[in-house]
């Protein structure tokens, strides 16, 4: 694990362990599950599928966005033609917040991923709680047995699993051990933050024919999605390219267009 990750999941842990979940309370009417996996599988058919995600600050970049308006955000990836949203709600390291969901999710009709480092499975029931439709598993951050128990948790609330990796060890645990076949390349280099697009050009050879692989991370232009497009991968995760658009609708629209 980099030295950043371990310092994000100590961080993440101490969190978890000093506060209690927030469930129903604060939360009480969770609407029914969106299907996120089964919405970028439809769109991969006949084109790219987007998962858009709205990202105030990283810990790479700092602060991306300062008009930052998580609702709006939504209407303009959905009317730009994203299939799914992911929203950042870890507060410490990328300026998050369990309230950016849901108003994102209020805001449109997309399934959303809970964007955070889940390290502990009552965060899968919190994540169903206030609306998530999919959670993420990093398998960098976990042991075998951790990562299993936690796709389990979601699993029993109805949730999709994106599953994250960086190399061909990472690559194997998942195919291994977990059941989901959504699989997230991330083309970011947690020690170095660099990205390389060739990250997910290496590790599509590795993935069987059913599972769904998404390229995350350093995507900016629709060049970039046809060179992935050469590897077998039509889903993407982007953020800040277009975080930081002035028209959002339109840099989406022609991220997955071209035109
Ligand atoms: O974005 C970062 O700086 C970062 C640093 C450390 C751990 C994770 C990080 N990003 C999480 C992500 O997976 C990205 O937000 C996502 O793939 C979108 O990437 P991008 O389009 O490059 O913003």
């Amino acid at each position: 694990m980099s030295d950043k990750l371990a310092e994000i999941c100590a961080t993440k842990m101490g969190e978890v362990a000093t506060r209690k979940p927030k469930g129903l309370a604060h939360w009480p009417s969770p609407s029914p599950v969106r299907g996120f996996e089964a919405a970028l599988r439809a769109r991969a058919q006949t084109g790219f599928a987007l998962i858009a995600e709205i990202k105030k600050a990283s810990p790479s970049k700092g602060l991306i966005r300062a008009d930052f308006d998580p609702a709006a955000h939504a209407r303009s990836y959905q009317a730009g033609g994203a299939a799914c949203l992911s929203v950042l709600t870890d507060a410490p390291y990328f300026q998050g917040h369990e309230d950016y969901l849901v108003a994102a999710r209020a805001a449109c009709d997309l399934p959303v991923i809970r964007k955070d480092f889940i390290v502990d499975p009552w965060q899968c029931d919190e994540a169903r709680a206030m609306g998530a439709d999919a959670i993420l598993i990093i398998v960098a951050a976990l042991e075998d047995s951790q990562m299993c128990e936690i796709e389990d948790a979601a699993l029993a609330q109805s949730l999709d699993i994106l599953v994250e990796v960086h190399d061909e060890s990472e690559m194997e645990r998942a195919l291994q051990h977990l059941k989901s076949k959504l699989i997230g390349v991330n083309n970011r280099n947690l020690k170095t933050f660099d990205v390389d697009l060739s990250t997910t050009e290496r590790l599509a050879k590795m993935a069987p024919s059913d599972v769904l692989l998404v390229c995350e991370s350093g995507i900016s232009t629709h060049a970039d999605c046809t060179r992935m497009a050469q590897a077998g991968v039509r889903t993407f995760l982007v953020g800040e390219s277009l975080m930081r658009q002035k028209d959002v609708e339109k840099a989406t629209h022609m991220l997955l267009t071209g035109a």
